[in-house]
């Protein structure tokens, strides 16, 4: 006879999303059960934004001593050691993981099973023997990485970001197929430490970033010395000699690449199979679990957020999706999703970070009816004071100043693009931005100074001129 649990929420995923909801509820009095089959914390934790980061944070410290000499410090040559920056991504989340730990978890009052759950029917989960009945459930299994059906690539060994970060020797050459972020990061991560690294991509890199952001990007990685292959098709890939060939066609003309090892980024799959979802009349595809803009499923007692959903694949989506179940599953509040304003990093360096509506995303929406303004880098005083000057911020609004979208690339993008998420938000309009008082310098000031370029026309032009100077004489 299997053990019955009663409970008020049933969570199954211990990631980004899982985690937040369940340490939301039972903080809140819920009563939580929190089953996880692999490792607490989800792929963020362990092979996803975590370890990308710490390994970033080795590299740049390896290309910040390589630039040294312009600002008269000598390092004499900069050596790398693979295996060390390792044990730095290793250490990382090794600090993080109690956070996201059983332990935690239990000492706050969830019952954690560490196993495989399966619906076995609309209102009843399976896990480890034990049957979880619960009044509400959340589907927070989040997406693996997703293999295309290159000839070969079932003969070669190959990475993904379940892999990566186990190995320890730094690749002579690594190729990647997929030039988004993931194997963007990796691939200035590894030239950075020392690999010859070259990216292969079907479209152009980061072909959901705006492209005249992701030019800045595509300059940094070349003059790096990373091989970028765009607007290719992969043809096929084998072993030969030990090393690994992948064999593309570029306009026509067929191209071999050999590397000492791949790395295969090429996007994400949602995590749905094995979950007994057919059983839990939850509907859902390859493309993710069906969901409306509270998060619930087909079965309104089930909810499902984050990369399973297949929506925005980023940690503080599953976060913000978290907080509108809560306010669903536990106060009954029809609490909407809302993603105007979902701001998203990739930590190159420089970083290239957006929010709101692309330029493009503007122009299809709204036709000419938008202005755009920008200002660099070269111009901001603390950018040039640190030798940081690549890069540009770029505002999209409406003819009446409201704020739909803004994109940087430079360095910490990422650090900035959260004063624009808040504007875009709360429907605030460009002035608000120009009036702000931004300290100097920093490189806040970017923000400031390009919301100060959107009035420059109207500001500093004949008719202001004429005015200012009839009312100077008015004494
Ligand atoms: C290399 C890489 C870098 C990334 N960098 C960033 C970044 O910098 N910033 C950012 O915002 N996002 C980043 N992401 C994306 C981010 O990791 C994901 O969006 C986020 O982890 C999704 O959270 P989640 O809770 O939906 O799923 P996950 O974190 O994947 O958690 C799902 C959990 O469910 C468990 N599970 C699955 N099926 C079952 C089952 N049947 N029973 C029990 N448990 C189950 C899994 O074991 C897993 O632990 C990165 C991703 C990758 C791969
Ligand atoms: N900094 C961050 O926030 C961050 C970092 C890494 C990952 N992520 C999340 O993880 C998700 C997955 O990242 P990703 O980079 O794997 O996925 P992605 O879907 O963003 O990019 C995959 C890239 O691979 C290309 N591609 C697909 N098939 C190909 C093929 N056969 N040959 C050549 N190119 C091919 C695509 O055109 C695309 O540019 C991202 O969408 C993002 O949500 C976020």
């Amino acid at each position: 006879m299997n053990e019955v649990i009663k409970t008020d929420i049933c969570v199954i995923g211990a990631g980004s999303g899982g985690l937040s909801v369940a340490a939301g509820a039972v903080q809140m009095g819920a009563k939580v059960v929190l089953i996880e089959k692999g490792k607490m914390g989800g792929d963020c934790l362990n092979t996803g934004c975590v370890p990308s980061k710490a390994l970033l944070a080795a590299s740049h410290a390896a290309s910040n001593a390589r630039a040294a000499s312009q600002f008269g410090v000598t390092t004499g040559p900069v050596s790398t050691n693979f295996a060390h920056a390792m044990d730095h991504v290793r250490s990382v989340i090794a600090d993080i993981a109690p956070h996201d730990s059983v332990e935690r978890f239990e000492k706050l009052g969830c019952t954690v099973i560490q196993a495989e759950a399966r619906f076995t029917g609309p209102e009843e989960v399976i896990a480890d023997g034990k049957r979880v009945q619960a009044k509400r459930f959340v589907i927070a299994t989040g997406s693996h990485a997703s293999v295309p059906p290159i000839d070969g690539i079932a003969d070669v060994p190959f990475f993904t970001n379940e892999t990566i970060f186990e190995n320890r020797t730094c690749p002579d050459h690594l190729i990647i197929i997929g030039g988004g972020p993931i194997g963007l990061e990796m691939a200035q991560a590894h030239r950075e430490l020392g690999a010859k690294v070259t990216v292969i991509e079907m479209f152009t890199i980061l072909p959901k970033d705006d492209p005249d952001l992701v030019a800045v990007i595509r300059d940094e990685l070349e003059a790096a010395g990373i091989s970028l292959y765009e607007k290719v098709k992969t043809q096929r890939i084998e072993t030969h000699n030990g090393q690994i060939r992948v064999m593309i066609e570029r306009d026509g003309t067929e191209i071999t690449i050999e590397g000492s090892h791949l790395l295969v980024a090429t996007g994400r799959k949602p995590t749905v199979d094995n979950l007994g979802l057919d059983e839990a009349a939850v509907t859902y595809s390859p493309r993710g679990i069906e969901v409306d803009n509270r998060l619930r499923t087909s079965n309104r007692k089930i909810f499902a957020i984050g990369d399973v959903t297949g929506g925005l694949q980023f940690t503080h989506m599953a976060g913000y999706d978290a907080g509108i179940v809560i306010r669903n599953a536990l106060f009954r509040l029809p609490a909407k999703i809302d993603h105007s304003a979902v701001p998203w990093v990739t930590y190159t360096s420089p970083e290239l970070a957006q929010v709101g509506l692309s330029e493009t995303s503007a122009c299809e929406k709204f036709g000419d009816a938008i202005r755009v303004v920008t200002w660099t880098y070269a111009e901001n005083d603390r950018a040039r004071a640190e030798a940081r000057t690549k890069g540009f911020i770029k505002v999209v609004t409406t003819p009446k100043g409201k704020i739909l979208g803004a994109g940087i690339v430079g360095h910490q993008a990422g650090e900035l693009i959260g004063l624009w998420s808040l504007a875009i938000s709360k429907k605030m309009k460009i002035g608000a931005i120009a009036g702000m008082i931004a300290p100097y310098p920093t490189l806040g000031e970017l923000s400031k100074r390009v919301a100060g370029a959107w009035y420059t026309p109207s500001l500093f032009n004949d008719r202001t001129r004429k005015i200012v100077r009839f009312l100077l004489k008015l004494g």
